[in-house]
């Protein structure tokens, strides 16, 4: 039992040389870009505040989540003990579930589902489903998990294919371009490791970390966005980029020109 908490007990190991910088740390570059989580979720949760207030909470659930990700994924690059790796995948898959369940548009719900409480019942099957099937090969995990990535931005892809709002087009642009990105380092990292252990550059693994958090800081504002355009509108929002909206590179977020439900009552 106590095997699987030990240092490489997983079977996965990444490009990074091992012990290079640390004798506690297995992988140390892509145990500190873990970190980048602890940075961008705290931000995303104040950013999305105005919005998750006025549409559910429960959003918040997302980014929250998020900081754990962070949390075992810099577990499982500091130790590779197959524990580490269980919780790094295991908590990705849970907040995979957590964005089918708070922004799946309801217009593509399966015709035998009526409301939103019903399609998270269903989620809720499949991922622990998911979770218990997870053990029984888990080096199949990752990809399966991406798969899960595909059919997200081919939803967002769907959704956007009526958009005229230059804003938004340009926001998911940005998101694909990031997250194309992010995947081609992952996949390079793990299939192309001897070129680019020739090259003396074994970092793809820690960059993809810090590409993928930014492509879904970028993708959850952008599909928050059009949620809150068609379940809110009465809020009419707008997208902005902070620091400045003028300027081409920032964190982009919604901003709620309207009033709210309650305050139109009175
Ligand atoms: C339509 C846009 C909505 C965006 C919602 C995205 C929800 C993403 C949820 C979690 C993503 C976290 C991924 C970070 C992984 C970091 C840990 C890690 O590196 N783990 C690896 C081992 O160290 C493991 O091998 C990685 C497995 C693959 C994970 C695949 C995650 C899919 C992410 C999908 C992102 C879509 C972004 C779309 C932007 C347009
Ligand atoms: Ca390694
Ligand atoms: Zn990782």
């Amino acid at each position: 039992m106590a095997g699987v908490f030990s240092y490489e007990s997983s079977e996965i190991d990444w490009c990074e040389d091992n012990y290079k910088h640390s004798g506690h740390i297995v992988e140390y570059f892509n145990t500190i870009s873990s970190f980048f989580f602890f940075i961008i979720s705290p931000i995303m949760l104040y950013l999305l505040h105005p919005y998750a207030k006025e549409r559910n909470l429960a959003i918040h659930m997302v980014w929250t989540m998020m900081i754990f990700v962070g949390l075992f994924s810099a577990y499982f690059h500091m130790t590779l003990s197959f524990v580490g790796q269980m919780l790094d995948e295991l908590s990705i898959l849970w907040v995979l579930a957590m964005v089918y369940v708070v922004w799946f548009p309801r217009r593509l719900f399966p015709s035998f589902i009526k409301d939103r409480s019903t399609f998270s019942n269903l989620v809720l099957v499949i991922t622990i489903v998911s979770t218990l099937s997870s053990f029984v090969k888990p080096t199949a995990n990752a990809y399966v998990l991406n798969c899960f990535g595909i059919h997200m931005v081919y939803m967002l892809a769907v959704e956007m294919k009526c958009c005229t709002d230059q804003k938004a087009l340009r926001l998911c642009k940005v998101s694909v371009a990031l997250w194309v990105l992010a995947v081609s380092c992952w996949i390079s990292d793990r299939f192309g490791c001897s070129f680019w252990q020739s090259l003396n550059f074994c970092y793809l693994h820690g960059i993809w970390h810090i590409l993928i958090v930014i492509a879904v800081a970028y993708g959850t504002t952008l599909i928050a966005y059009l949620d809150a355009s068609y379940e809110i509108p009465y809020s009419l929002p707008v997208l902005q980029y902070w620091p400045c909206d003028r300027w081409a590179v920032g964190i982009p977020h919604i901003v709620l020109k309207g009033t709210t439900k309650t305050q139109k009552r009175c």
